[in-house]
């Protein structure tokens, strides 16, 4: 390859040889305010993507763009099956996201159904497929095999994520009487059971005490291993986003600031004095707490 021609086609990194998800150019504004602002980056097939930056930096609206509770003003949002097939989630309502594209999201807030059981949960979450193989009931009221074969399948799956997420002897027992770590790790399984190509995580971290916070680690980096399923996750506990990310993208009001590898994006002098919203004079003090905390989570 030429000199020149080298020069105008820079290497590729990494998450962008083969992404699952790529953000182009999107822009979220409500009425004069900009939450979102001419935002590009690329999710990594595979990876574990942390998305991070301080309150009200626009996290959260950009996950609403990527599963469709907002519309963004402008730009794309391409998401690439493994298969090949791509989806423009921009242009998508939010049930054929989860449905079709295969985007599964939770929330800040957990949002289970308390009163059901575990494993209904978990049930529930497949009614999708459920409700396809039964003709829309008429073949699951007469039995048919294809629906019983489902109904099998759907409950071998339950069982699979309960077992994975440490929650098999509490099965039987309502979500809602579950410990607060516990109920988080249910929403990711019920995330898990729609088989999704992209997993979505709204602060997975937060409330978890630093034990449940080494076992949420443990689950992602576990689903990372042997489901290969991409993981996007916004997170301000930083000792989960340095331990166990590939790629970190910060924002600050709404603008990308930083995109790199958890050690590219910690030792920039802008991300810490945005994500941590201390003055410029301040970062080496900061700096040197982070160092503290990182070192603190790794013994
Ligand atoms: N529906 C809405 N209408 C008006 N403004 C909104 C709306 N949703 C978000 N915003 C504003 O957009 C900006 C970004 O908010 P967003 O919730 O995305 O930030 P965030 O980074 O997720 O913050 P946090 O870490 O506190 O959850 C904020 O100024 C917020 O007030």
């Amino acid at each position: 390859m030429s000199e020149a021609l080298s020069m105008s086609s820079p290497a590729l990194l990494p998450w962008e040889q083969n992404p699952v998800l790529k953000v182009e150019h999107v822009f979220m504004r409500f009425g004069g305010l900009i939450a979102v602002n001419d935002l590009s980056f690329s999710v990594g097939r595979g990876d574990i993507t942390a998305l991070i930056g301080p309150n009200g930096a626009g996290k959260t609206t950009v996950f609403n763009c990527i599963t469709g509770f907002y519309k963004p003003t402008q730009g794309m949002l391409r998401l690439e099956h493994a298969a090949g097939t791509t989806f423009l989630l921009e242009r998508m309502p939010d049930f054929k996201i989860s449905a079709k594209a295969r985007v599964a999201r939770t929330f800040q807030n957990i949002r289970l159904f308390s009163g059901m059981t575990v494993l209904e949960n978990l049930l529930v979450a497949q009614h999708n497929t459920l409700m396809t193989a039964s003709g829309m009931t008429i073949l699951g009221v007469l039995g048919l095999p294809g629906y019983r074969n489902a109904e099998k399948k759907a409950v071998e799956k339950a069982k699979y994520w309960l077992e994975k997420t440490g929650l098999t002897l509490r099965a039987d027992d309502p979500a809602g009487d579950l410990p607060y770590g516990a109920q988080r790790r249910l929403e990711i399984a019920r995330a898990m059971c729609t088989e999704p190509e992209l997993l979505c995580l709204d602060e997975p971290a937060a409330g978890l005490n630093p034990r449940e916070s080494a076992e949420l680690n443990a689950l992602l980096l576990g689903i990372r291993e042997t489901e290969k399923t991409s993981i996007l996750l916004i997170e301000h506990d930083m000792s989960v986003v340095m331990e166990i990310s590939d790629h970190v993208i910060v924002l600050e009001y709404g603008t990308k600031i930083a995109d790199g590898t958890p050690t590219e994006v910690r030792n920039d002098p802008r991300v810490i004095a945005a994500y941590l919203g201390v003055d410029d004079e301040e970062i080496e003090v900061v700096e040197e707490k982070l160092d503290e905390i990182i070192e603190g989570a790794a013994t």
